[in-house]
């Protein structure tokens, strides 16, 4: 079985973070392992306290899953600061680590800010540049290229802009813009776009953890990068035209999305993502 490890923080709620990134490991036919960066005390209505780890006992956590049962693909999501950044970044480096997905996480759906100002230049300096892929969110990208995008020629440029300084593959999620929910993949040169029609579903909290645990997963199993993106975004699709609906603020999705019921009819990608669906259903 292929395996992949989640290096994020964790969600009492359940809806992102590492407890996100579990049910979408699982349910994308992957083992999954954890790196804990910290607990954050929240529900869908916001964060009230962030309890980090250390940097040492994150590397332990990291050694711990290195030395035993090797990671696939790794994704990261929240590191709050610098130092924790630099043991994540010398870790991957001492194990090799291959299929590292990156989703700087900065601001959470309800505002709370879940990144120190100084782990931003950190993440920049030791990240990116291992970084397989970087899924930045239209805010995120806008910090991490230094302008502003309104518009869809301005995330090309920026993903540009951001690969070519950093050396990685971008995908540039559209999920802030106001019209539909499509996202940028710039990779070695090259860019395409992934589309999605707009879902009408406010409960959106951990869908940026979700796709990023989806691409992880999908090259875990040996998938190229742009099948990766595809299949995560049939995935995120599938998940949020599922309309669960929990808790007093913007809810959670559903991973255990049943095909038989109505949400194809409210999902962008439609027949597509049914058929992707029940073949990565076969495929577990
Ligand atoms: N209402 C929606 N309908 C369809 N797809 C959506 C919707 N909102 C977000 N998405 C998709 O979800 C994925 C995550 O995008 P988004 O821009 O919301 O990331 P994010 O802001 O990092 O997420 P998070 O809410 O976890 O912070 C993208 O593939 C995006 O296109
Ligand atoms: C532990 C943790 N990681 C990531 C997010 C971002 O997710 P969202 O923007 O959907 O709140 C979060 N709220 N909590």
């Amino acid at each position: 079985m292929r395996t992949a490890l989640t290096i994020a923080g964790s969600d009492s709620s359940g809806g992102a973070g590492i407890q996100a990134d579990i049910k979408t490991m699982i349910t994308n036919g992957v083992y999954a392992m954890s790196a804990i960066t910290a607990l954050t005390a929240q529900n869908t209505t916001g964060v009230t306290g962030i309890m980090e780890v250390t940097p040492d006992f994150l590397g332990e956590q990291m050694d711990n899953v290195f030395t035993d049962i090797r990671p696939d693909a790794v994704k990261i999501g929240m590191v709050s600061s610098a130092a924790l950044i630099e043991k994540i970044a010398e870790k991957l480096k001492e194990y090799q680590a291959e299929n590292i997905v990156v989703d700087p996480v900065m601001v959470a759906t309800s505002g709370a800010k879940l990144i120190q100002e100084d782990a931003i230049e950190a993440l920049k300096i030791h990240l990116l540049p291992i970084a397989t892929v970087l899924t930045p969110n239209i805010p995120e990208a806008e910090i991490l290229s230094g302008m502003k995008i309104e518009n869809e020629e301005a995330m090309i440029e920026a993903a540009k802009k951001i690969s070519e300084n950093y050396h990685c593959a971008v995908l540039c999620k559209g999920g802030h813009q106001l019209n539909d929910a499509n996202d940028l993949l710039y990779s070695e040169g090259e860019f395409r776009w992934f589309y999605g029609k707009r879902i009408d579903n406010p409960n959106t909290h951990g869908t940026g953890c979700t796709l990023s645990s989806a691409i992880a997963s999908n090259l875990a199993k040996g998938y190229a990068l742009e099948t990766s993106v595809e299949r995560a975004k049939d995935y995120i699709s599938g998940a949020l035209g599922a309309m669960l609906n929990l808790g007093a603020g913007s809810g959670p999705m559903n991973h255990g999305f049943d095909l038989k019921s109505d949400f194809i009819e409210k999902c962008g990608n439609s027949q597509q993502t049914c058929e992707n669906v029940l073949q990565r259903d076969k495929e577990v």
